[in-house]
């Protein structure tokens, strides 16, 4: 798939865990480019580096050595916002404090960013509970406002780390589709890293399939499955058949040789 503009290039990057039993090798050579407006999936086995990888896109752990760099359009705008397996709004804010909270960091007027924020609370189907606090919330509900807070931001890239893992299937359905809906009309580049190849089908442009430990790009294959995408006809597709096959024989290598 080519992408007309890139949006983050990853040159061969290698990340070293000093750890009391000697180095632990995570990444070994990782080089790609992910393109503007692209949704990205990672799967892998555990502990191949899926992780560590996207905490070296979100600038919160360096690489060991290579180079990552992400086009930056708007200066006034967030590189990237994350979103976690697990909850991570805060539990003293309203949903609606929850979700404006990057803009409010930035200093955007009070008027804007109660717009933006109810505009994505809107989008997650929580309107009715703008005032509520976390607690009152069930997971789902508050894996929704994650997702509208890092949308909200309005970041360069999303960068997306099992969010949906904890949650039962209907929900993460739910979820899956409502991700899309926001993501098709907001065009953001987004790296996803799920442990589904389901999910992988249903939501991304391309799925890298990563070797097991240390992690390197075993393969990265195209989803060629019509867009916009429902999540109940996807799989209904042969398409969709083949792919998960694809992907499957390439992971099932990796999750053997683990053993
Ligand atoms: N802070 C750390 N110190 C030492 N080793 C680490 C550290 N963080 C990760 N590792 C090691 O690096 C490797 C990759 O870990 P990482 O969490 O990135 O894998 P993962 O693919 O995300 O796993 P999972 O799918 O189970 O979440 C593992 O062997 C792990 O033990």
């Amino acid at each position: 798939m080519i992408y007309a503009t890139e949006s983050i290039r990853i040159q061969n990057v290698n990340k070293l865990f000093s750890t009391p039993a000697g180095p632990i090798a995570a990444l070994q050579n990782i080089t790609l480019s992910i393109g503007e407006g692209e949704f990205f999936c990672i799967v892998g086995p555990s502990g191949c580096g899926k992780t560590t990888l996207l905490r070296i896109l979100a600038g919160l752990d360096k690489s060991s050595s290579g180079n990552v760099s992400i086009t930056a359009g708007d200066c006034g705008r967030p590189v990237n916002s994350m979103v976690f397996q697990e909850q991570s709004i805060f539990p003293w804010m309203t949903v609606e404090n929850n979700v404006e909270y990057g803009l409010r960091m930035r200093g955007v007027a009070k008027k804007i960013r109660r717009e933006i924020a109810r505009h994505y609370i809107g989008m997650i189907g929580l309107s009715q509970f703008a005032n509520a606090y976390p607690a009152q919330l069930s997971g789902g509900m508050k894996q929704r406002v994650s997702v509208a807070r890092a949308f909200a931001n309005d970041p360069e890239i999303l960068l997306m780390d099992e969010p949906f893992g904890a949650l039962d299937e209907q929900n993460r359905i739910l979820l899956q589709q409502e991700l899309l809906r926001i993501w098709e009309g907001s065009g953001k580049t987004t790296v996803f890293i799920t442990h589904s190849i389901d999910e992988a089908l249903c939501l991304g442009d391309r799925v890298m399939v990563m070797s097991a430990h240390p992690g390197t790009v075993k393969t990265i294959i195209d989803i060629d499955l019509p867009r916009p995408r429902d999540i109940a006809t996807i799989r209904t597709l042969g398409r969709y058949n083949e792919l998960y096959q694809q992907i499957w024989l390439a992971l099932r290598e990796e999750v053997r040789g683990r053993k």
